[in-house]
């Protein structure tokens, strides 16, 4: 990415990335020819800003609130982050996860102006040419999902769209990175949603999904066509279904400048959230049992790199698998199951055949308790009682999204523990007061994560990203928690200081790069200057003017 952004051909108030609206100046309106085409008044960010912020007040819900935020993200680009990015605690949940699962639902229906890019099946054959059709030459991140998981939604086909946007816009929000090198992309390859398919509104391919054969020889025309058209670009694979996601990544991730979040991007959150909780603990990681409710791709992803991780405090590959369990939806993984894929296959350890989660935790003693299932209220009483019976204090993530899909709510995980647990969620619930008592859940959320490792890989220019990388973006993240605010149960660092603690993330995240030898650009002497002076901020300067 350059760091002036190319100049337009649209006229200005109809392109965002320049618009400025009323912040034009007199001489730029006589200049730019919008003198008449805005009131009177030239006014400044702050003030624009105080005014979307009374318009955010005056809507009735958050998916309104979406809504008008979305609509200036086409409009002006500069005031969207300026006003997203000026209170994160505040504004994430509204552009992001909870909020923006009730946009995709009903997202044909929303639609107004397209966003990203539509790659259909229907187009095989000439990914190259749809691809050069985006506006931007000089692309360095694609989000790219099949629509066919998201969040705990399920499939929703090209309703999907909404992920990919939202990702990228985190990348700039959370990590300062210039929005104009980042494509969304939603590879339409049909759905299994047959309400979607007989909606009249609906808006993608209606037809099944292809087989994984023919899907893969899809993605690898993708993967060639970006490689010839933007060969500095990442790809960030988003919201697959789980085996697609494993499978997928397996094949490219060293071939190519790629990543999964869901599979990596959600293990390092993970791994940084028991950091924390383990350190309140007093406990070592190997000390753990730890048992996966849900054995798909971020279950597996957070696996595997939980055991990578033991591996690091000295534990042989056994004996780190030997610490995790999983269930899946067709119960307890154990080596009398037939239907496991290779990645479940290696945590199968001979225990009795059971559905029951309830029953898998007394026998299993977990504790350590991580649901990524999408099955809403999984976490019963029984099963958070057991826990908490066991453990003096359970570590607990109800991690699948959105909030409705959670496995249990942050007042239940307190009430049914006696405020004992160490509890965190994929969204951020609200403060849970027991026995005058105010507890504070964590959010172990990805966005955490993947703004940081991007910005660390497009600063370096890295060749390749690695499990490593992730498993410093972890440390990293778990270093900026605090022992004052581990002393009151913070698990995660605050949203608030988002912008902050994922550029300190991205130095460390660089410092790795450049020591592994994966970077290809020379290491700066002052790695924090360089990649100060990388960073986007959302102000109405030269590299946005027109
Ligand atoms: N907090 C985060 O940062 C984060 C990151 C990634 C995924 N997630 C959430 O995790 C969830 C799962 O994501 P995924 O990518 O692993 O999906 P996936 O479809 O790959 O896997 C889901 C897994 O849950 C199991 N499952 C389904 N119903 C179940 C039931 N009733 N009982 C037990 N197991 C059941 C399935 O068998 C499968 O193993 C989603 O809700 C997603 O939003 C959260
Ligand atoms: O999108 C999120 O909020 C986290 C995660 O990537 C998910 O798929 O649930
Ligand atoms: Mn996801």
């Amino acid at each position: 990415m350059t760091s002036d952004r190319t100049a337009s051909s649209l006229p200005p108030l109809l392109d965002a990335v320049h618009n400025r609206e009323t912040a034009f100046t007199n001489e730029e309106r006589h200049k730019n020819g919008t003198l008449g085409l805005l009131p009177d008044a030239v006014e400044t960010l702050d003030r624009q800003m105080e005014r979307v912020l009374w318009q955010l007040d005056s809507k009735s819900n958050d998916l309104e609130r979406f809504l008008h935020l979305n609509g200036l993200s086409q409009r002006n680009e500069t005031l969207f982050f300026k006003v997203v990015m000026s209170d994160p605690k505040r504004f994430l949940p509204i552009v992001y996860d909870p909020t923006i699962a009730d946009a995709c639902l009903q997202y044909n229906r929303l639609f107004e102006r397209p966003q990203g890019l539509y790659l259909s099946l229907r187009h095989k054959g000439h990914v190259k040419e749809i691809l050069a059709n985006w506006p931007e030459k000089d692309v360095r991140f694609i989000c790219v999902s099949s629509g066919g998981r998201i969040l705990g939604l399920g499939d929703i086909g090209a309703n999907g769209m909404g992920i990919p946007v939202g990702k990228l816009q985190l990348y700039t929000a959370c990590a300062a990175i210039p929005p104009q090198g980042l494509m969304p992309m939603l590879l339409d390859i049909g759905t299994t949603n047959q309400k979607l398919i007989d909606d009249p509104l609906y808006l993608g391919l209606r037809q099944a999904p292809p087989s994984s054969d023919e899907l893969d020889a899809f993605v690898d025309e993708l993967v060639a066509a970006i490689q010839e058209l933007y060969p500095h670009c990442c790809l960030h694979f988003e919201d697959w279904k789980g085996d697609d996601a494993i499978r997928l990544l397996a094949r490219y991730r060293d071939k190519i400048l790629c990543y999964n979040d869901d599979i990596q991007g959600t293990a390092a959150i993970t791994i940084a959230g028991l950091d924390t909780a383990l350190s309140i603990k007093g406990e070592a990681l190997k000390e753990q049992r730890i048992l996966f409710y849900g054995a798909g791709s971020a279950g597996i992803g957070i696996a595997n790199m939980i055991v990578s991780a033991l591996q690091d405090e000295g534990l042989s590959e056994t004996d780190a698998r030997a610490c995790i369990s999983m269930m899946d939806i067709n119960g307890l993984i154990e080596p009398s199951r037939q239907d496991l894929n290779p990645s479940q296959k290696v945590f199968a350890h001979f225990h009795a055949a059971t559905k029951d989660l309830a029953e898998a935790v007394k026998s299993i003693k977990p504790t350590v308790l991580i649901g990524v299932s999408t099955n809403a209220g999984g976490f019963t009483e029984e099963v958070v009682r057991t826990m908490a019976s066991i453990n003096d204090k359970p570590v607990i993530f109800a991690l699948s999204n959105p909030t409705d899909k959670a496995e249990c709510t942050a007042e239940q995980a307190y009430r049914w523990t006696d405020g004992r647990a160490l509890f965190a969620a994929g969204v951020q619930f609200d403060d849970v007061t027991l026995n005058g008592k105010t507890l504070t859940p964590g959010q172990a959320n990805n966005f955490y994560i993947f703004p940081a490792v991007a910005l660390a890989v497009w600063a370096t220019q890295a060749r390749r990203i690695t499990d490593e990388v992730f498993l410093e973006a972890a440390k990293a993240t778990a270093e900026q928690v605090t022992a004052e605010q581990r002393a009151h149960g913070l698990l995660f660092p605050p949203q608030k200081d988002v912008l902050r603690v994922e550029i300190n993330t991205a130095i460390k995240v660089a410092r790795q790069i450049f020591n592994s030898g994966l970077a290809q650009v020379p290491e700066p002497e002052d790695i924090v200057d360089w990649m100060e002076a990388k960073l986007y901020r959302p102000e109405y300067t030269s590299a946005n003017r027109q």
